[in-house]
């Protein structure tokens, strides 16, 4: 288990953490996500030793990291796939990093095949496309063979089959019980892939939730529906509903059940079809809730 309790921590003007708290819980992937600034890589420094924090603590395991005699044994990290040593092959580079610790040539072997490297083990890792290097500090991480792990952006530079490829080995790390903390830009990486969620923005969390528990908050009761006829949102603004007009010619409403909203239509005589829950995406819950918290966005084109 990884927890993070009340962390601070400025450079120079800027507040990177305002309190940042959360926990990382065995047996799940949980998703760290916010926009650029929002803290994420600093509270992972922190929680590795690599930045000290002004105030309140990082915990692996019930101790901070730098106490930990053996570290990778409890914690395995990826903070940066490009920081390795380019003349190196992949083996040697993780038989450095495993005689560091006491572990042996075959569980580097281990490692390799687990992150489908085997092939690629005495090439050197200086010629390896993005996406290979994150599977080799994917196992890197994995050679103490640690209950808990922290990757800052895995999915960075992958393909889209090392992108299920990625998805499927976070879920069956979590399946053996181990705390599996995953940091993304990307909220649609997460989706099939976290189970709970931390949403960060300035320094501090703005929502911690499971997937489910956000996805039900975005949907938020609204329904869609198809229609040709221009009459049908007139109707049903109306009739109190509020209605969204989707690029795809459907009609997004909320503020009226199902029930009421054929109720109009019909009432109306307003021909339609397709009537179902909306079901928000893990991408829209995101958006809805950063969106007080992005420091730089795009002016929107007009
Ligand atoms: N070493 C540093 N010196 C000065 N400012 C820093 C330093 N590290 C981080 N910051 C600032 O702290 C804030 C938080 O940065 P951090 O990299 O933790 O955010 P992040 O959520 O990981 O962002 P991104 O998604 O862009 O990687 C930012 O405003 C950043 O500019």
């Amino acid at each position: 288990m990884i927890s993070v309790n009340g962390l601070r921590k400025r450079f120079g003007a800027t507040t990177a953490l305002d309190g940042m708290t959360f926990t990382v819980r065995p047996g799940q992937v949980t998703g760290f996500v916010g926009p650029n600034g929002a803290g994420k890589s600093t509270t992972m420094r922190i929680v590795l030793g690599l930045d000290a924090a002004d105030a309140g603590e990082a915990l692996v395991g019930g101790r901070p990291y730098r106490t930990l005699s053996d570290p990778l044994r409890h914690l395995g990290s990826l903070l940066d796939a490009a920081a390795l040593q380019p003349g190196r092959t992949a083996r040697n580079h993780l038989l450095w990093l495993a005689h560091s610790q006491g572990l042996g040539a075959r569980r580097v072997d281990e490692v390799l095949t687990q992150a489908g490297l085997s092939a690629a083990a005495r090439r050197r890792a200086g010629g390896f496309s993005l996406g290979m290097r994150q599977r080799l500090g994917i196992a890197a991480a994995l050679l103490g063979d640690p209950p808990a792990l922290m990757l800052d952006e895995p999915f960075n530079g992958m393909d889209p089959e090392g992108i299920i490829w990625m998805r499927r080995f976070l879920r069956a790390l979590a399946a053996e019980g181990r705390a599996v903390l995953v940091s993304s830009h990307l909220m649609s990486e997460l989706q099939d892939t976290a189970d709970h969620v931390v949403v960060a923005g300035r320094g501090r969390v703005i929502a911690d939730a499971s997937v489910a528990e956000l996805l039900a908050a975005a949907s938020d009761g609204r329904i869609t529906l198809r229609s040709s006829s221009a009459g049908a949102a007139a109707v049903l603004t109306e009739a109190g509903a509020s209605v969204t007009p989707g690029t795809d010619g459907t009609l997004t409403v909320s503020g009226l059940p199902a029930e009421t909203v054929v109720a109009v239509l019909n009432r109306h005589q307003v021909p339609f079809s397709e009537v179902t829950a909306y079901r928000a995406s893990l991408e829209d819950a995101y958006l809805e809730l950063t969106r007080d918290a992005v420091d730089y966005r795009a002016e929107e084109v007009r």
